[in-house]
């Protein structure tokens, strides 16, 4: 039977990268998105400004909504303090079945809780279900029509904190336009223009960092 893209990308870090060795594992992804098929990861270019990001903010506790296949879930959690926690959402089972064992691969299974299941039902429950008080860090990476409405839903459950940073891929292409108006405009956020491009290609994209101003 045909194999997926996810699977012969998690074939391609088996065969390609050192266990245990986190940013063999990146390396190993990003290669295989230029050298044999594109993917949604948020790439290597961008990938720099997200680990700059992160660098800069040192969370604690982080959160990523849409996990995909685990590129970013392990570019974000190598680069995290110890007992630091990355909790990560991701809708679809077969992408979350690949992100566990790329994760895995990466020996940063300690570090990261991936949650399955819709970031709509998850967010609520947060505080209860995983002992979370606030995020330092939210990357914005899943569905681009659910940005808003669970930065909404975000402040709403108080899960915001003044100086949450939330880290927004695709702002360009594929867009997100309701969400890059909200927080540019709100007077709640102090947001940041990163200009890139998309994953592996030449077309404009970018990353918007928006401070929470509580
Ligand atoms: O849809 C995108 N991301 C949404 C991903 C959604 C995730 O949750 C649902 C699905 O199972 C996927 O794992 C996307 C699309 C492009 N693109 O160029 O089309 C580029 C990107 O960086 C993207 O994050
Ligand atoms: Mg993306």
């Amino acid at each position: 039977t045909q194999s997926t893209r996810p699977q012969r990308m998690l074939a391609a870090v088996q065969k390609n990268a050192t266990r245990g060795d986190p940013r063999s594992v990146v390396k190993a992804i990003d290669q295989f998105c230029r050298q044999k098929e594109w993917a949604m990861n948020v790439g290597d270019e961008k990938g720099c400004i997200l680990d700059s990001v992160v660098s800069e903010v040192n969370p604690a506790t982080v959160l990523e909504l849409g996990t995909y296949c685990g590129y970013s879930t392990v570019r974000i959690a190598s680069l995290l303090p110890p007992h630091a926690k990355l909790i990560t959402l991701e809708f679809n089972p077969d992408n979350a079945v690949i992100a566990r064992q790329v994760i895995a691969w990466a020996g940063l299974e300690d570090k990261i809780q991936l949650v399955e299941g819709a970031s709509g039902d998850w967010i609520p429950k947060m505080k209860e279900e995983f002992g979370v008080k606030t995020f330092d860090l939210v990357f914005l990476d899943h569905w681009k029509d659910r940005y808003l409405p669970d930065t909404k839903l975000m402040e709403e459950c108080g899960l915001l904190r003044k100086g949450s940073i939330l880290l927004a891929d695709n702002v360009i292409c594929p867009g997100t336009p309701d969400y890059l108006e909200y927080v540019r405009n709100s007077p709640r956020y102090k947001s940041q223009y990163f200009k890139s491009h998309l994953e592996y290609t030449k077309v404009e994209d970018g990353l918007e960092k928006s401070v929470f101003l509580g």
